[in-house]
């Protein structure tokens, strides 16, 4: 019986600009994604017959719906074995919270699979396939922190600096299609160098549409601006900011308010799946 455990990390956007918005109505972005070391886990075990089975469902996600569910069938063609698979997942990462919970299950699942069922696919075809699932797919199929253009899915490795972050979770979840469509939305923010990208203080064109509309993160980064560059990641809701010891985390999280949750993590350049998958390749070769 072959046994596959990996993490399934969340991401962080540093910065977001909103540069342009195409004709089927997606964004031009310029985004730096980072991972960060607060994950899901997604364990996979190779079965005798065709079925995709995941323990447990997600509540209100229906089962052909899950991004790992979808995941895997888009490798279904590819696969030169006739096992299925069951998949049981550790549900940690707070749905909607822009930190890509969704996006890296279906990473984590594609790179997985790749492996299991010896499909023998090359990253960029991975990436190219999960983009169908979502724009951030794409990054956490490379597993490498990167400056992102187009939609999210043109990438450029980076290494930025790796702080401790303070994770905070107001109580709410923010669709992303939501602040996309909000006519008050920044799309105009003019476009930076790539080279400029690492030394630039970005910021997040969505922040002040979501903050409008959601009183919780409005309350939330009021709070956290009270102790550094509060940031919003993605379309929200999750806030983060940047500490260089542990220690100062600590303290402004044991002050945070009960109602929020929290997370004191790291920035990691290369993501915790590949690590694990690495490993895992590693072990099967000895
Ligand atoms: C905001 C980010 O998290 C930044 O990393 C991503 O761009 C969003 O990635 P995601 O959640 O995987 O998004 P998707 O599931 O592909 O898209 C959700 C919805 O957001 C809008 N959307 C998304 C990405 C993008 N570059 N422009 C958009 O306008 C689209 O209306 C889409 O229907
Ligand atoms: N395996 C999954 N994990 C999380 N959400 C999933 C999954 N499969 C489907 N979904 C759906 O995707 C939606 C977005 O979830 P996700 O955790 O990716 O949010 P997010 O962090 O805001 O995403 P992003 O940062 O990519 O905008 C959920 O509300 C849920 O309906």
């Amino acid at each position: 019986m072959t046994l596959l455990t990996l993490p399934s990390p969340a991401k962080l956007n540093l910065f977001l600009h909103i540069t342009g918005r195409r004709d089927d109505g997606y964004h031009e972005l310029q985004t730096l994604f980072q991972f960060i070391d607060v994950c899901d886990e997604l364990s996979f075990t190779l079965t005798d017959n065709p079925d995709i089975s995941l323990i447990p469902e997600i509540e209100g996600v229906a089962h052909e719906d899950n991004l790992i569910v979808k995941a895997a069938r888009i490798l279904e063609p590819y696969k030169q074995a006739h096992q299925g698979v069951a998949i049981s997942l550790t549900k940690v990462l707070p749905m909607g919270g822009g930190i890509g919970g969704g996006s890296s299950n279906a990473a984590t699942t594609l790179l997985a699979l790749n492996q299991l069922w010896q499909c023998h696919l090359p990253l960029e075809q991975l990436a190219q396939l999960g983009k169908q699932l979502g724009a951030d797919v794409p990054i956490f199929v490379f597993g490498h922190s990167a400056y992102a253009e187009g939609i999210g899915e043109k990438l450029t490795q980076t290494d930025p600096e790796t702080p401790y972050y303070l994770l905070l979770k107001p109580n709410c979840e923010v669709p992303t299609g939501q602040i996309f469509t909000d006519k008050y939305l920044t799309r105009d923010t003019p476009a930076i160098r790539i080279s400029h990208a690492l030394k630039l203080e970005g910021h997040n064109d969505c922040l002040e549409v979501v903050r409008r509309l959601y009183p919780e993160v409005d309350e939330a980064f009021l709070w956290l601006t009270q102790f550094g560059d509060a940031k919003l990641t993605g379309t929200g809701a999750c806030l983060f900011l940047a500490f260089e010891s542990i220690d100062d985390a600590e303290r402004v999280r044991a002050s945070a308010p009960a109602k929020w949750q929290t997370w004191i993590c790291r920035g990691c350049n290369t993501s915790p799946t590949h690590d694990a998958l690495n490993q895992w390749i590693a072990s099967q070769h000895t």
